[in-house]
């Protein structure tokens, strides 16, 4: 029995498509509180984070778009974060687009001598302001978590870095931008992509990453971005990509996370239900977070 505590990140301006700030929503809607006292946890809503508090954007560069507002709201999420797990309890953070990962490994990290992250995710969100393509900052969160990039973002929660790039597995990767790929070689992060995964399979790379991370970290905070699925699984996402992982490998993946014990906080993101259909990303997320939590098909 563990004690969860559910946090709404409902926050839509690290990118461009509006509606991923009714995630938090809709994964409630598909049951995520009940599914898990079902399992016999103790579950505490703390409900929604309060919104930005400025409203315009108007003068803010477009290489960091709505700067101001994903620093305020990370910045309170880190804090909160940190309460939740200083309390004895499990942070579960539902966003919200994956900006919200930046104030998530930042209240998570002063924890743990050695975090480790499983970055579960169609990307790599490695870009800072001078690499990436769109100035969003959804693409930007793991960057900001080792230090790089816009200083405003890499310094909510401390100026430390709170990772270090070899606890960081990237997982279901596929869609990487070429300065990320140089990231990832030049600080030698461990990536599975699609085709480690298509080629060995999942229990074979998750079992690896597992025992990778076990090795080297003392909590691990997974951050799943629903684009890991194939968007057939995940229709509702604001950057799908196709030849992704499938329902079934991504429960084999939960229910070996929740075997191996090793994951010590998660933020499930990128739920957009304007984009959804009748709701299946959110039901795929809480079908994920069951699995995370120890449930059995028989
Ligand atoms: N969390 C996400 N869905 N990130 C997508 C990022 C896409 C692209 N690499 C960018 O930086 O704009
Ligand atoms: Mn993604
Ligand atoms: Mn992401």
């Amino acid at each position: 029995m563990k004690h969860i505590s559910i946090l709404g990140a409902s926050m839509d301006l690290g990118q461009q498509r509006r509606g991923v700030d009714m995630g938090p929503s809709a994964i409630r809607y598909a049951g995520v509180v009940e599914r898990l006292q079902n399992l016999g946890h103790q579950v505490t809503d703390l409900g929604d984070l309060a919104p930005p508090l400025s409203a315009s954007n108007a003068s803010e560069s477009e290489s960091l778009r709505n700067l101001s507002q994903v620093v305020e709201v990370n910045t309170r999420l880190a804090k909160e974060i940190d309460d939740i797990i200083a309390s004895g309890s499990f942070p579960l953070t539902l966003g919200g687009d994956h900006s919200i990962a930046i104030g998530s490994v930042a209240g998570v990290s002063g924890h743990y001598k050695n975090p480790g992250v499983i970055w579960y995710d169609a990307h790599a969100d490695l870009n800072t302001s001078s690499t990436s393509p769109s100035g969003n900052i959804h693409g930007m969160p793991l960057a900001a978590a080792l230090g790089l990039g816009e200083e405003q973002l890499s310094h909510i929660g401390g100026s430390e870095a709170k990772l270090r790039p070899e606890n960081i597995v990237i997982f279901g990767a596929r869609a990487l931008d070429d300065r990320e790929k140089q990231l990832i070689k030049q600080l030698g992060i461990k990536v599975y992509t699609m085709h480690e995964i298509d080629r060995h399979g999942m229990s074979a790379m998750m079992a690896e990453a597992i025992a990778y991370l076990k090795e080297k970290t003392d909590g691990v905070h997974l951050s799943l971005d629903l684009d890991a699925l194939d968007p057939q699984h995940a229709p509702g996402v604001g950057t799908p990509v196709v030849g992704g992982l499938s329902y079934r490998e991504s429960h084999l993946a939960m229910e070996m996370l929740a075997e191996a014990e090793i994951i010590t906080s998660a933020d499930f993101v990128e739920v957009n239900p304007i984009l959804d259909e009748k709701n299946r990303t959110a039901k795929a997320a809480v079908d994920l977070i069951g699995s995370l939590f120890g449930e059995k098909l028989c």
